[in-house]
């Protein structure tokens, strides 16, 4: 029988002052060990699940290509269904699965679009994507272990709403900077430590000058 909710792993790659991107839109922190690292790690999950604005600055395919092994099914979490026909994960869609999630602000024209392709639409969510309402309905679909890719606003909901179980962070020998550069995690943030997550350092492993630290919710 499915679980009522499924593992849920937050991956990303930051520099050493917690940014995922620099003011250019550059995201690429990794080094290839650990995009290695990273498409095995895909290989063994259920689905990956990404916001919009990183469909849109990324343009990401989602898929397994470092390393041999299944593609999860990609689930892109837009109230709206803004992101465009022209993105990878639309164009790819007939050959990898893929889910768009969306709330009932989703207008007519833009459904139609998602239609268009042979996309799963899934609405959940009166303004937002209903992120926990959906997670059932994955698990329901028995869908397991999913990855959260980023970016910062959606790891922000899943801490915020305490929707992780693990967290697979590569820390880049790289300093960004930036007042309004995208941090690990965004959103208004906690305002006290006692209310954060508490975690526990399970594994760090070294990848020449990269660091990969797996962490488990306590
Ligand atoms: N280095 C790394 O490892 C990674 C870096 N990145 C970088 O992160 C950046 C993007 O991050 P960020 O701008 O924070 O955006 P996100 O990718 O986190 O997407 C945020 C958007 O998701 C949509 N959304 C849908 N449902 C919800 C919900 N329930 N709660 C909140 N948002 C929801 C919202 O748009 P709407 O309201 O329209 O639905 C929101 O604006 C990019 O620059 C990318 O390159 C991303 C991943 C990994
Ligand atoms: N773990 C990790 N390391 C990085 O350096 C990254 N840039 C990311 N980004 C995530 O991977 C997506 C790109 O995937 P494809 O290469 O197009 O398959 C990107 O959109 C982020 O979700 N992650």
């Amino acid at each position: 029988m499915a679980n009522s909710k499924p593992h849920v792993i937050l991956s990303a790659a930051i520099s050493i002052d917690g940014k995922i991107s620099t003011r250019s839109g550059d995201s690429k922190l990794s080094s290839s060990e650990d995009f290695i690292r990273l498409h095995k790690l895909r290989s063994k999950v259920d689905g990956i699940i990404v916001g919009k604005n990183t469909v849109i600055k990324d343009n990401p395919l989602l898929t397994v290509r470092h390393t041999k092994g299944k593609n999860p099914v990609r689930i892109i979490l837009d109230s709206k269904g803004n992101i465009s026909s022209k993105s990878k994960i639309l164009q790819t869609s007939k050959q990898i699965p893929t889910i768009i999630a969306v709330s009932k602000t989703i207008s007519k024209s833009n459904l139609q679009k998602l239609n268009k392709f042979p996309v799963e639409v899934i609405i959940t969510g009166e303004k937002s994507v209903n992120i926990k309402s959906l997670l059932k309905k994955l698990s329901a679909k028995d869908m397991n272990t999913l990855l959260v890719e980023g970016g910062g606003t959606i790891n922000w909901e899943f801490i915020k709403q305490n929707l992780f179980d693990e967290m697979i962070i590569t820390l880049s020998p790289y300093l960004i900077g930036g007042n309004n550069t995208i941090s690990l995690v965004q959103g208004i943030g906690f305002d006290k430590i006692s209310k954060s997550p508490h975690l526990r350092l399970k594994s760090i492993k070294r990848l020449k000058n990269h660091l990969v630290l797996n962490y488990l919710k306590v």
